[in-house]
C-alpha cells in the first residue's frame, strides 16, 4: 500500500535522508521532505516541528527523522501528544516500535548505524503493523499523561 511519508532531520542526517528518499520511492511511497536541503549546519527543531505536525495531523502517515545521535529529533518530535517517535539503532527495535508502541516516527542515529541498517529499519518499520491488544491499553495511557 502506498503511504505518505514525512522525512527530515538535520545536517548530520542529510546524506542518509537523501539515500532513504530513494528507498521510499522504490517502495512506492509518496515522500514529503522537511529538509534540510544540504549538509550545511542547521538546528534540528526547525525541521522536526513541521514534520511532527504533519504526522500528528495525519497529513502524513508516518515520519522518518535522521540526525547524528537521533536524540534531538526524538526529543523534539515527542513533544507532540499524538506523536510516538522511536529512536532505533537496529532492525528489531524498529519492528518492536511498531508492534508494541504503535510508533509513527522512526528516529535514526546516522552517526551510529550503517546505511544498510538504516535502509533495513525503514523497510521493516513501514512493513510492520501495530499488534494492539494489551499494547493498545498501554499506548492509551501515554496519551493520558
Ligand atoms: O541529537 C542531536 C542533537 O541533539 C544530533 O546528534 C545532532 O545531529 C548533533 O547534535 C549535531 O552536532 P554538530 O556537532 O552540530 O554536527
Amino acid at each position: 500500500m502506498s503511504l505518505k511519508i514525512a522525512i527530515g532531520g538535520d545536517h548530520a542526517g542529510y546524506t542518509y535522508k537523501s539515500m532513504l528518499k530513494g528507498v521510499l520511492a522504490e517502495l512506492g511511497h509518496q515522500v514529503q521532505d522537511f529538509g534540510p536541503d544540504s549538509e550545511a549546519s542547521v538546528d534540528y527543531p526547525d525541521h522536526v516541528h513541521p514534520l511532527a505536525k504533519a504526522v500528528a495531523s495525519k497529513d502524513c502517515d508516518f515520519g522518518v527523522l535522521i540526525c547524528g545521535s537521533g536524540n534531538g529529533v526524538a526529543i523534539t518530535a515527542n513533544k507532540y501528544q499524538d506523536i510516538r517517535a522511536a529512536l532505533c539503532w537496529e532492525t528489531e527495535l524498529a519492528k518492536l516500535a511498531r508492534e508494541h508502541n504503535n510508533a509513527n516516527i522512526l528516529c535514526i542515529p546516522a552517526r551510529f548505524v550503517s546505511e544498510e541498517t538504516a535502509r533495513d529499519m525503514v523497510r521493516t518499520f513501514l512493513a510492520t503493523d501495530f499488534e494492539g491488544g494489551r499494547h493498545q491499553n498501554r499506548v492509551n495511557k501515554i496519551a493520558a499523561c
